[in-house]
């Protein structure tokens, strides 16, 4: 069966199993199905990251243990997921987290559990980087979070799989996604006029995805057919923005980590308006996340925001419940 996301993360740079640009690309990146490419085209080579430069050297005992400069070590599935929420703060996440020797992480999106599942596991693991014992490879893809057969998937490759989840109020959520899909086609209609179904009876349309994703407790119950509860950290991307270390805290903490990042790796960039890390991964330079992170959003109708936050109150606090964390995003 083909995947079937809720609603698809569109972020800057996806994998394909064809050359840059090219139709199966397309294709590939505006939603693949099994359909589209047969058996074999899914089986030739990804797009990766630029080869190790040293890639047959045996791991010396200088690097044991430690990040390896001469690209050491084995490409293993990941031990930990990124899996949601589009718009979340997921970016933000993962760049941080990626900051821990004891993490190694793939840069851009591999979509595995959603529109490249066919391409089996083979090629999935090619993608990651390599790694050293006891460090953690891992990956970002917002849309698993929304797609029904992630669960099921993930499971199948490993049941201790860690799930990360970064939440944020659905109405910003639903506001930063339309302001994406906006910068991309500047001609689509209002986020007031898309939100409803009958704007006079106030009937949402929950089947636009902008709003759809937003349903939490949903999508979690979906997970909770095949995780437990102890194998899921919700992060809070409000928290993530006022509080990074603290929230850092906890990832460490969950993924069995030594507290590495600290407060002293952020500094708040007043010109972004956002924390920014004083040293990016392998480099000594500051580093903020790119132009399509931390976006103006368009002035909305209070009116039609508070609908929303009528809507969403009563599946936030379900989430809460779930979660056993008070997010606070109903005050
Ligand atoms: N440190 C830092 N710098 C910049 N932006 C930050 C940061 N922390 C969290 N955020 C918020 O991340 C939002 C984008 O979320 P994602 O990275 O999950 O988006 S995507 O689904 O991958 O497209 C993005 O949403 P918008 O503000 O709507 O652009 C940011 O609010």
């Amino acid at each position: 069966s083909s995947p079937s996301p809720v609603g698809a993360s569109s972020s800057s740079s996806t994998f394909s199993t064809s050359g840059r640009g090219s139709v199966r690309t397309k294709r590939l990146v505006n939603g693949w199905s099994a359909a589209g490419a047969g058996a074999g085209a899914s089986r030739t080579s990804p797009v990766l990251p630029p080869p190790d430069l040293v890639s047959s050297r045996k791991v010396s005992p200088r690097f044991a243990g430690k990040l390896s400069p001469l690209g050491e070590g084995s490409k293993k599935l990941p031990q930990a997921l990124i899996i949601g929420v589009k718009k979340g703060g997921t970016r933000a996440l993962l760049e941080f987290l990626r900051v821990h020797p004891d993490i190694r992480a793939v840069g851009a999106e591999p979509h595995f559990f959603d529109r490249n599942y066919e391409n089996g596991l083979e090629w999935y693991r090619e993608l990651m980087p390599k790694t050293l014992e006891g460090q953690i490879t891992m990956e970002k893809t917002p849309s698993y979070f929304v797609t029904r057969e992630a669960p099921a998937r993930i499971s199948a490759m490993s049941r201790d799989t860690k799930l990360i989840v970064v939440v944020r109020d659905p109405v910003t959520r639903a506001i930063s996604d339309y302001t994406q899909t906006l910068s991309k086609k500047p001609d689509i209609p209002s986020f007031e006029s898309l939100t409803f179904k009958n704007r006079t009876t106030g009937l949402i349309d929950t089947s636009w995805s902008a709003i759809q994703i937003g349903i939490y407790a949903k999508h979690l119950d979906n997970w909770l057919q095949y995780f437990p509860m102890d194998q899921i950290l919700f992060v809070s991307g409000e928290r993530l923005i006022s509080d990074p270390a603290g929230e850092l805290g906890r990832v460490q903490d969950f993924l069995g980590l030594k507290r590495i990042i600290t407060d002293k790796h952020f500094y708040f960039n007043q010109t972004k308006g956002f924390p920014c890390l004083k040293k990016a991964e392998g480099s000594s330079k500051p580093h903020c996340l790119g132009k399509t992170k931390g976006r103006t959003h368009p002035n909305i109708d209070p009116e039609v925001v508070q609908r929303l936050r009528d809507f969403y109150r009563p599946f936030n606090l379900k989430f809460y419940q779930m979660t056993g964390r008070f997010f606070g995003w109903d005050d």
